[in-house]
């Protein structure tokens, strides 16, 4: 099953950056009070309850000057919320009142058929309260009165967007590997798809004049079964107004969010980019396993330091990612592409592996002689031990007496110390510090 999708869309300040702030309970984008600021950030995992489910802030809609002509971009921007969204979530602001472009959205948005939600923002106090209901009149059923900068009505609003999603149920032990072809526009995606396919997929052309691949692929090699992820939508070739940076990502995004193992392929003659970065960074933290190709290696000139040149430029600008595999090769001439099979394979059973208890605690006990836990204000850190409660991403507890006393740094150390013993080659891993209060059973 994947991961719901809810888009966010609204005029330009009316909350939307801060909104998705407020729900992800942390700073993952810019806020500023500048109209259409650009932001780093536009997405965030949400957990509310038991479910759970991906935000994206699409970006403000906003329209010329003149007459009511929406900017071509933007536009393609709403287009792709409508096609992407399982539920659109529409900001807008009491303070302003209900604008002319506030029901042109509202006129696309119920185009689309789709469940929409509408967010009243800026309802800090009591008496806006009444200006919520003037919202009815977008005809987009019953409005919710939030304070995005006071997290106020966040409860009914989490309610009101999950109500037709399903429990968050953990699914393990699916035999076929899904894997997402990800990274920039013109990397070589569909190239590398296609040649590992061994065939060209066929395209189908939807109303909306984009070109997208209708489904998921299978690939077998080797006598197994991979999934490749549809990835649609991130050829769009021959479009005057190539769709802002953003659209590549978005769509990503929802690939990392349906796969097992994501292959981020980099241009060998770009090296590494800011998106590129983005989009690893949204794959380790999203728990999926990961592997870097470097494309188009056939049109580099070569000696024989350009591969470790390119692999220390990946570590470097990739730091989180250590334990990536690396492979070079190209999609066009098929050098090496054969081995990606293997290493997708090997990925998947690294970032599925368990290890028992009583090995883990082994392990821990060295961690501990080498490196003693640390002591903070006359507190001494004690860690009575560890155990893995899960995989994909391999996700273990450590036990202690006081959580606080154990930095990053120190788990750190710990992760380093499980890579070293076991691999977990291509797997973000996860340490979960907890404490244990005197006499609580062990
Ligand atoms: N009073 C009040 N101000 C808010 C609230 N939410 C957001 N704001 C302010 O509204 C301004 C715009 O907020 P943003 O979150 O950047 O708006 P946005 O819709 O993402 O704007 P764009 O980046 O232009 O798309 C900021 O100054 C926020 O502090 C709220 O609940 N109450
Ligand atoms: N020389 C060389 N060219 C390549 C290689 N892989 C892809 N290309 C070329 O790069 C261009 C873009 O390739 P695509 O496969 O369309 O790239 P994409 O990532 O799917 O692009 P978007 O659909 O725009 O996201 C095409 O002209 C390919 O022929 C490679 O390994 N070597």
């Amino acid at each position: 099953m994947s991961k719901p999708f809810v888009a966010i869309v609204g005029r330009p300040n009316v909350g939307k950056s801060t909104l998705l702030n407020g729900l992800a309970q942390r700073r993952v984008s810019i806020v500023e009070d500048i109209p259409g600021v650009t932001r780093d950030r536009i997405y965030c995992n949400v957990r509310w309850l038991d479910k759970e489910f991906t935000m994206i802030d699409t970006g403000g809609i906003e329209f010329r000057n003149k007459a009511d002509q929406i900017v071509d971009g933007i536009r393609e921007q709403a287009e792709l919320a409508m096609e992407e969204a399982d539920v659109i979530l529409f900001v807008v602001d009491a303070r302003a009142g209900i604008t002319k472009d506030d029901m042109t959205i509202a006129n696309m948005l119920r185009r689309t058929g789709k469940p929409v939600v509408v967010a009243v923002n800026k309802v800090d106090s009591e008496n806006l309260e009444m200006e919520v209901y003037e919202f009815y009149s977008l005809g987009l059923g019953d409005p919710i009165g939030i304070s995005a900068v006071n997290h106020l009505g966040f409860g009914d609003l989490l309610d009101k967007i999950t109500e037709g999603f399903p429990d968050n149920t953990a699914e393990e032990g699916e035999d076929i590997i899904r894997t997402a072809i990800i990274g920039r526009p013109n990397v070589g995606k569909s190239t590398l798809v296609n040649s590992l396919l061994g065939y060209q997929r066929s395209l189908v052309a939807d109303e909306m004049g984009t070109t997208r691949d209708a489904v998921d692929s299978i690939w077998h090699y080797k006598g197994k079964d991979f999934i490749l992820v549809d990835t649609a939508g991130m050829r769009r070739k021959g479009k005057i107004n190539e769709p802002l940076e953003k659209y590549s990502v978005i769509r990503s995004i929802k690939a990392i969010d349906n796969c097992d193992v994501a292959v981020l392929i980099l241009d060998a003659k770009a090296g590494v980019t800011e998106q590129d970065k983005k989009i690893a960074g949204y794959v380790h933290e999203a728990g999926k396993g990961l592997i870097f190709m470097v494309n188009k290696w056939d049109l580099i000139e070569k000696d024989n330091h350009t591969m470790n040149e390119f692999n220390k430029q990946i570590r470097d600008e990739l730091v989180f990612a250590q334990y990536t595999p690396i492979l070079y090769g190209s999609a066009l001439t098929k050098q090496r592409i054969n081995r990606l099979g293997e290493m997708i394979f090997f990925v998947a059973e690294q970032q599925s592996m368990r290890i028992s208890t009583s090995v883990l605690n082994d392990l821990l006990e060295d961690a501990k002689m080498i490196n003693p836990p640390p002591a903070h204000a006359g507190r001494v850190a004690k860690i009575y031990y560890m155990t893995q409660v899960g995989i994909k991403p391999p996700t273990f507890v450590l036990f202690t007496n006081d959580a606080t006393l154990i930095h990053f740094s120190y788990v750190r150390f710990i992760e380093n110390r499980l890579r070293e013993s076991f691999g977990f080659e291509g797997t973000p891993i996860r340490i979960i510090v907890r404490s244990k209060k005197d006499g609580e059973e062990l």
